[in-house]
């Protein structure tokens, strides 16, 4: 089957990562769509820079229009961003019958309704996974993962040019508007950083996520929004000393109490104290995390980059391996059960322990005397495995006695048994050696 051919409009952050990503990926991806995915166009008006993006062999125009008109092109992703030409061009590709993937959450939080219902009258989809939380899979969570719960509640870090901007001031003491600028440099901020800094983003994918979660239609415009530029860094101090951080949420909840008993929902972002404890105030930098309990499944917790180019190309590359696993493949394999095309698994092998890769916490028991850790050291740099840390304290049992403890940087499994084994061999050595693995997890 000739592969799905996608239209980009824009290729500017998102858009250049979306188009890196499906091209260095594309037999990964084809095994899990059951079908190639390729952008055979590409509109900006920026053509040059467009043209050295994309390379040889896609067609650059800088009319959006020419892409929508093109009969052979199957799915249109907007990458333009805001809600002037974007809307227009969403709705009239849908008209157009293309199915269409965005990242435009300013667009969808304001005009979801009207473009949902003429994508519902055409028969297509309108995909925005990379709208709330770039590259965390939120939308496919609530709108799956989570499909049996009624959710009480949800509250997330959704906005990365604000917490990065909030992390920064508190971790270097640096000014706000030095970090917003380096927020803009990094492909974090919105054309208008207003939208970031006030709360505006935030509020625009807390709508979404609202939607989602307790099926009610997207109501920006009924949304309370607050953002940072009001808070001051004596207050920030103050929140941690009483054991609290202050971070911007976008906060959705279901009020059953409310309304006179009728019920209602709380739609709101602002910055917010939370305890100190708690993962999500953990979350630093440009990283994006949301909460939302459910009432079956209890809290669950969603971390990951929200902003950036390849983050949000994950996002935009996930709905187009949706759509074509449902539009395009065959209807027996639509939703592979492992991922991958059933024809299209491969047989790489599981690696015998023996080959594993990781660092190793050791703890020798030895003899009080000279020599012995050097005896050790030997060794290891015999056996290529680098020392990353070294303690010896004083054994519990016994005198004369010492416990010698030693992290290695990553080895070959294989190699660290057969080191153990000789340092278990020496006289000094007192006790079996304990080894517990370790993984640094960043
Ligand atoms: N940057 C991020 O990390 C991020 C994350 C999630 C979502 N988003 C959303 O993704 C969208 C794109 O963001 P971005 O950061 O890639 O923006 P960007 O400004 O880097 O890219 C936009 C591109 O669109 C082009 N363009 C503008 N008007 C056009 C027109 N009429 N026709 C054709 N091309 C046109 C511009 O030349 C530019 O190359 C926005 O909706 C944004 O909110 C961005
Ligand atoms: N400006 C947004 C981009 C991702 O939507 C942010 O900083 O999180
Ligand atoms: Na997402």
């Amino acid at each position: 089957m000739k592969p799905i051919q996608v239209g980009l409009l824009g290729i500017g952050t998102v858009g250049s990562g979306t188009f890196a990503v499906l091209k260095r990926n594309q037999e990964e991806i084809r095994r899990r769509a059951g079908r190639g995915i390729e952008i055979t166009m590409v509109a900006d008006l920026n053509v040059e820079r467009a043209r050295e993006i994309v390379g040889e062999g896609t067609q650059v125009v800088a009319d959006a229009r020419a892409v929508i008109a093109n009969p052979d092109i199957d799915i249109v992703i907007e990458l333009i961003g805001g809600y002037g030409i974007a809307k227009a061009l969403v709705l009239e590709a849908i008209a157009a019958g293309k199915h269409v993937v965005t990242a435009n959450k300013a667009l969808l939080a304001v005009h979801g309704t009207e473009i949902f219902a003429a994508a519902r009258e055409k028969g297509v989809m309108v995909a925005f996974e990379a709208a709330v939380a770039g590259g965390i899979p939120i939308i496919k969570a609530l709108r799956e993962g989570l499909t049996a719960n009624q959710v009480q509640w949800l509250a997330g870090i959704i906005n990365g040019t604000t917490n990065f901007i909030l992390s920064e001031m508190r971790d270097k003491g640096l000014d706000f508007a030095v970090v917003l600028k380096e927020a803009q440099r990094l492909g974090y901020a919105e054309a208008d950083p207003t939208f970031d800094i006030e709360g505006v983003d935030a509020a625009h994918k807390a709508t979404l996520m609202s939607a989602l979660a307790f099926g009610i239609p997207v109501q920006f415009d009924k949304a309370h929004v607050e953002g940072i530029t009001q808070l001051s860094a004596t207050d920030i101090r103050y929140a941690e000393q009483l054991g609290y951080r202050i971070k911007l949420l976008g906060i959705a909840k279901r009020r059953d109490d409310a309304n006179e008993g009728k019920g209602g929902i709380e739609l709101r972002v602002h910055p917010t104290l939370v305890p100190s404890k708690r993962l999500i105030a953990n979350v630093e930098g440009a990283m994006n995390a949301v909460m939302v309990q459910g009432d079956a499944v209890g809290t669950t917790l969603y971390y990951g980059k929200g902003a950036g180019s390849e983050p949000t190309a994950s996002a935009v590359i996930a709905d187009l391996v949706d759509i074509t696993r449902l539009h395009t493949a065959d209807p027996d394999h639509r939703v592979p059960h492992l991922a991958f095309q059933p024809d299209e698994l491969h047989a790489t092998p599981i690696l015998p322990i023996d080959a594993v890769r990781t660092a190793f916490y050791l703890r020798l028991r030895v003899a009080d005397q000279k020599g012995v850790l050097a005896a050790i050291t030997r060794i290891l740099a015999e056996a290529d495995i680098s020392i990353d840390a070294l303690l010896q304290r004083e054994s519990a049992e016994g005198e004369n006695q010492t416990d010698v403890i030693i992290l290695t940087h990553d080895t070959v499994e294989g190699d660290m048994r057969a080191a153990i084994a000789r340092m278990q061999a020496l006289p000094t050595v007192l006790a079996p050696i304990v080894s517990l693995r370790k993984e640094e997890l960043a």
